[in-house]
């Protein structure tokens, strides 16, 4: 299945510039869900995950289907306000300014495996934001694993040695 023909380029969204990958179109197929999903888990290729971590909004599509198939938990990686427990908070930086991502503070026990899913690698900095708070509550990061990764943007750079893997490269 050439998922590619499931995923749409729209121009200047959300701004002026930039070409969205939209994955509408692939969430709304079940063959392509499956695929997808089938994929992924293959991709991920690494024994005893024992969470994986997924990043509002769109990580949370394919995160707890992952998570599902390799017998893991899911934690969601959320934007500033929004979780209701005691949490750690990170700050990133943007194109133009800066943002913050909060995961609980009890959501990842020291030593554990951790896998981060997102859809889009794009600059990397959400991934990056997102391996910080793992690593600050003690887990291990095994994998960085994505639908899409942007080359052109070398989001790859800012994980340093942590694997990277995507399904689709633009
Ligand atoms: O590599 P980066 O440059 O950090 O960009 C990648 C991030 O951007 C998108 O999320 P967005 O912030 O648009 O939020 P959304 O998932 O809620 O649409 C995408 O889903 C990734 O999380
Ligand atoms: N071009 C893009 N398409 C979809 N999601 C993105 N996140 C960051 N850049 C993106």
């Amino acid at each position: 299945m050439d998922l590619k023909t499931f995923i749409r380029d729209i121009e200047d969204f959300p701004r002026q510039g930039v070409v969205f990958k939209d994955i509408t179109p692939l969430l709304a197929n079940a063959k392509a869900i499956r695929y997808t999903l089938d994929r992924l888990v293959e991709m991920v290729g690494v024994h005893g995950v024992d969470k994986v971590v997924g990043m509002e909004s769109r990580g949370f599509f394919f995160g707890p289907l992952l998570a599902q198939r390799l017998n893991a938990g899911f934690v969601p990686v959320r934007k500033p306000n929004k979780l209701p427990s005691e949490k750690i908070s990170q700050t990133y930086d943007l194109e133009y300014g800066t943002d913050t991502l909060d995961m609980h503070s009890d959501a990842i026990l020291a030593g554990e495996k951790v896998l981060v899913h997102d859809d889009v690698l794009a600059t990397g900095g959400t991934a990056k934001a997102t391996c910080n708070l793992v690593e600050r509550l003690g887990g291990e990061i095994v994998q960085c694993n994505f639908l899409i990764e942007l080359d052109f943007l070398k989001g790859r750079d800012k994980l340093g040695e942590t694997p990277v893997k995507a399904l689709l490269n633009y």
